[in-house]
């Protein structure tokens, strides 16, 4: 029970008081309640002294305070939808400190507000918008202006100019129509904005429409650099020039000379040549000895690369400003042909103005496929128009052995050797050795002699070179057992032997290395497997 003193001094003071009070006993029994706090009450619950809280007010929060013997302080407490108690309750305790009852003390806290009547939420909100880096505009439902942040007023410049602010008003119908987000990206040259408008609908009726602004310039402009980035350390892995080709012979002098002047030209290049002989590193260096060399340097391969290929004959690379570079030409079907024929003679246009240098090449004869009936006839006219000729090695023997030391340095450096010779043995038997795929082969051929060669070797010998040394010897006698004088065998006997003991050697002077053994003997793995299958030799 409440002390009788305290409640007569304390009910005259409450009762002057704008706040509202309301005392319940340790039981949740209303002892007490002032005027403020019935007429704030009012309006929703009825307040009666001797009946417990909770059958006035079912939501109050006095029980927990007596429970909890804690005091709360400025609580929102609803009243309506719209009303709003702040509300603090307090525990009343005697000397010995047991509870005694409890004590509440309400204060209106107002109508909830409306966000657009509200000066102090329209101001909250203000700020919020202000801070922002999107650009924010709030139109009302007539697509009047009631506010719009400093990065707005910012890009209303770059909107004017891209005819972003009808976009936007067609945006914004779009939404007052559907009461849907719509959204729309201005695209440019110079920048990129991505629009979104979102209706503002206040108790089901449409308001207006925010619409954010997200300036996608700068992203787009990151973008572009980093695809630029990558491009370059794209083009430095394969990045040639032209003081990186080793040539004497005259051939390749011509050649380079050929491309060094195509290289400064807008003409559609076309690079023949066997496979091997260089020409898609030709094709590199014309790239980065042009005005192109800091756009992307694009190979296409007509078998693999399709979607590009497709991009390149529906004239999409037009305004691309790097350089294509489509090999194996003969590989196109005589569809793709006639629309390749028709990009090559835009080039030709004075009016077509191209940024894209196209370079084509191809690792066997035209002439082959021609009259094989297989080639446009006036595509390979435009073609050769401007052609350059990389010959296979057998034609320009001078170039081996500079080639050869060439890349004994480079693969010296991969593997940490010192190879810095070649003997004359080797040299001739180099200059000697018929290439398949030229200086790819050259390639394979010193690689694998420096794996073979003795770790401290310092010169390169014919030892060293097996495929070349087995290649050679076939066409000499050959220290193989072998008698074709032996009786009562037969031709084809005496081949299976034949081949089988060189199968056999091949493959031990190649250290059991399959593929090696294949390619040194004009097989097909699949066909060497069979044989050795055949012969008893896995
Ligand atoms: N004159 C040269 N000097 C130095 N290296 C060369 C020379 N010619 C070609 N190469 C090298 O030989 C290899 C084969 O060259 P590339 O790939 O350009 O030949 P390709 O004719 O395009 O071959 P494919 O017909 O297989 O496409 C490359 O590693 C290249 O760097």
């Amino acid at each position: 029970m409440i002390d009788r003193t305290i409640q007569s001094t304390s009910y005259t003071l409450f009762d002057e008081m704008k706040e509202g009070i309301i005392l319940v006993d340790n039981h949740g029994v209303i002892c007490y309640f002032n005027k403020s706090a019935e007429r704030m009450m009012q309006k929703q619950y009825h307040l009666q002294i001797d009946q417990h809280i909770l059958s006035s007010i079912p939501t109050s929060g006095m029980m927990r305070v007596l429970h909890t013997k804690r005091k709360e302080e400025q609580k929102m407490f609803a009243i309506s939808e719209k009303d709003y108690l702040l509300i603090s309750r307090y525990p009343l305790k005697n000397k010995e400190n047991q509870v005694i009852g409890a004590l509440a003390v309400l204060q209106e806290a107002g109508q909830k507000r409306e966000w657009a009547d509200d000066d102090n939420i329209r101001m909250l909100l203000t700020l919020v918008l202000q801070k922002s880096a999107e650009a924010y505009v709030v139109v009302d439902e007539l697509g009047h202006v009631i506010m719009q942040n400093s990065s707005y007023k910012e890009l209303l410049s770059i909107l004017k100019q891209q005819n972003g602010c009808e976009l936007m008003i067609k945006n914004r119908e779009e939404v007052f129509q559907t009461r849907r987000d719509a959204e729309i990206t201005i695209n440019t040259d110079a920048s990129s904005l991505h629009i979104k408008s979102t209706p503002i609908i206040v108790n089901g009726i449409l308001k207006g429409c925010l619409q954010i602004i997200h300036n996608e310039t700068e992203t787009v402009y990151l973008k572009n650099e980093l695809e630029q980035t990558k491009s370059i350390i794209r083009g430095l892995e394969h990045s040639y020039q032209f003081i990186d080709f080793i040539y004497h012979s005259p051939f390749m002098k011509f050649a380079i000379e050929q491309a060094k002047l195509a290289a400064a030209s807008k003409r559609v290049i076309f690079v023949r040549g066997e496979e091997g002989t260089g020409k898609f590193m030709l094709a590199n260096a014309i790239h980065n000895g042009s005005e192109n060399k800091f756009g992307l340097f694009k190979r296409i391969n007509p078998k693999r690369d399709r979607q590009q290929l497709i991009k390149l004959l529906s004239k999409r690379f037009g305004n691309y400003k790097g350089t294509v570079y489509l090999e194996n030409v003969t590989s196109l079907s005589m569809d793709e042909q006639s629309l390749l024929l028709e990009i090559i003679k835009d080039f030709g246009k004075v009016e077509q103005e191209y940024s894209l240098r196209l370079i084509v090449s191809s690792p066997i004869k035209l002439e082959k496929a021609l009259i094989a009936g297989m080639f446009i006839e006036e595509l390979y006219d435009e073609l050769m128009k401007s052609n350059i000729y990389l010959p296979p090695l057998s034609e320009r023997k001078e170039d081996i052995y500079p080639l050869a030391k060439h890349f004994l340095l480079e693969l010296n450096k991969e593997s940490g050797r010192w190879i810095g010779e070649i003997d004359l043995e080797a040299r001739k038997v180099l200059e000697a050795y018929s290439y398949s795929t030229n200086i790819l082969e050259l390639k394979a051929i010193l690689q694998l002699a420096v794996i073979r060669a003795q770790e401290e070797s310092t010169v390169l010998t014919a030892e060293h070179l097996v495929p070349i040394s087995i290649k050679t010897k076939k066409e000499q006698p050959m220290d193989l057992y072998f008698d074709t004088d032996e009786d009562n065998q037969t031709l084809s006997v005496l081949v299976e032997k034949y081949e089988k003991v060189i199968i056999e050697k091949t493959l031990s002077k190649l250290d059991g290395n399959k593929t090696l053994t294949a390619k040194t003997l004009g097989l097909s793995v699949r066909n060497l497997y069979y044989k050795l299958d055949k012969y008893d030799l896995n």
